[in-house]
């Protein structure tokens, strides 16, 4: 159990400080995980009670491959098992948060002929349905509290996973959500049937995913996505995060956090079953866009630049 008293988190397990935290700085650990791989896009530390994930590929502006998306979900779940940890922090590095799934990677999965697969039924179940219902599932049932920080915009499964954030921060007025599911001939994913029209309203969401139309800075401040814009709007990504986790480290001080924690218990029930569901609805739909070879062919005219999406 963990509690801020007096400016240090008393770790009741030990009776001792497990972290020295100071007012204006987070003191830090790199603590050793046991039992996961590392990653070279995506790292991880905890730093008192938050557990951060920073994705640190800004070269292909963060894009994910289905492994990637995998660790994502395997990151979640080493929040969710450690005791010291009330906090999962998101954040980025570069221009973009994430441009979502990697091109390159489909392509990869299309053409890998190390594997024989049944039919592209069995294909797109393993390298799309599996994953996607798995990270997503991660992000949905995560016990801990889930905040985002926005350096810059977010595209596609990336961006569905920011919407299912519980706090989400900007770092500038820059940023935005694009959702090109209808661009690429795919469906919705990642939970957004439910996250979007719940966080901007039933007709705006409908707006934005028929007509491949980015969620930008106004749309998300109004509709109270965004919690707060740190207006730094020149500052690096780095800068950015250093000065979130300064401040969170402020805001907790003084908390009971297992209260947090049971808050979101609480807040997360309203709704976890209508989330739950419609996360096997959206893949099973998608299959068949997957099989039918239509986001193949729009996925390799984006990476040929033939494709573009309007901003
Ligand atoms: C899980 C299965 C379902 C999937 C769901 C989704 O996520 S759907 C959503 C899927 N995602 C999308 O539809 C987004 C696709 N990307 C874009 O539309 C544009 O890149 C942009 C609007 C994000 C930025 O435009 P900009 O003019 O500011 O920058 P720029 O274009 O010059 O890019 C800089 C460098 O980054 C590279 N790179 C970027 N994105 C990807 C990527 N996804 N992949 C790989 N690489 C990517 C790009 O090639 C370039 O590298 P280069 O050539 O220098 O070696």
């Amino acid at each position: 159990m963990h509690r801020y008293i007096r400016g240090q988190y008393m770790d009741e397990e030990i009776g001792r400080p497990r972290l020295v935290v100071q007012t204006n700085s987070i003191a830090e650990t790199d603590k050793e995980m046991p039992g996961i791989r590392k990653n070279e896009k995506i790292s991880y530390r905890t730093v008192g009670p938050f557990f951060i994930i920073q994705l640190v590929k800004p070269g292909n502006l963060n894009a994910l491959e289905g492994e990637d998306y995998i660790y994502l979900g395997e990151l979640l779940e080493l929040a969710d098992k450690d005791p010291h940890v009330y906090f999962t922090v998101l954040q980025s590095s570069g221009r973009f948060f994430s441009s979502g799934a990697d091109f390159k990677g489909i392509a990869k999965a299309q053409g890998d002929s190390s594997i024989e697969y049944a039919s592209e039924t069995s294909k797109w179940l393993s390298n799309f349905v599996a994953r996607n219902v798995y990270v997503t599932d991660a992000f949905i049932k995560h016990s801990k509290v889930l905040i985002c920080c926005l350096n810059g915009p977010a595209i596609g499964m990336s961006a569905a996973l920011v919407a299912l954030c519980d706090i989400v921060y900007s770092m500038n007025d820059k940023v935005y959500l694009l959702y090109p599911f209808a661009n690429l001939g795919l469906v919705t994913e990642g939970g957004t049937t439910v996250s979007l029209p719940l966080k901007f309203g039933v007709n705006t969401a409908y707006e934005h995913l028929m007509f491949n139309k980015p969620f930008k800075y106004d749309t998300l401040c109004e509709s109270g996505f965004i919690s707060k814009n740190f207006n730094m709007p020149s500052a690096s990504s780095e800068e950015f995060n250093t000065t979130v986790l300064e401040e969170l480290g402020r805001k907790v001080e003084g908390l009971y956090l297992p209260s947090c924690l049971g808050m979101k218990k609480l807040l997360q029930s309203n709704h976890i079953d209508s989330l739950n569901k419609i996360n096997s609805m959206e893949v099973n739909e998608s299959l068949k866009y997957w099989v039918d070879g239509e986001p193949l062919r729009r996925f390799s005219q984006l990476g040929s630049k033939q494709r573009k999406h309007r901003l």
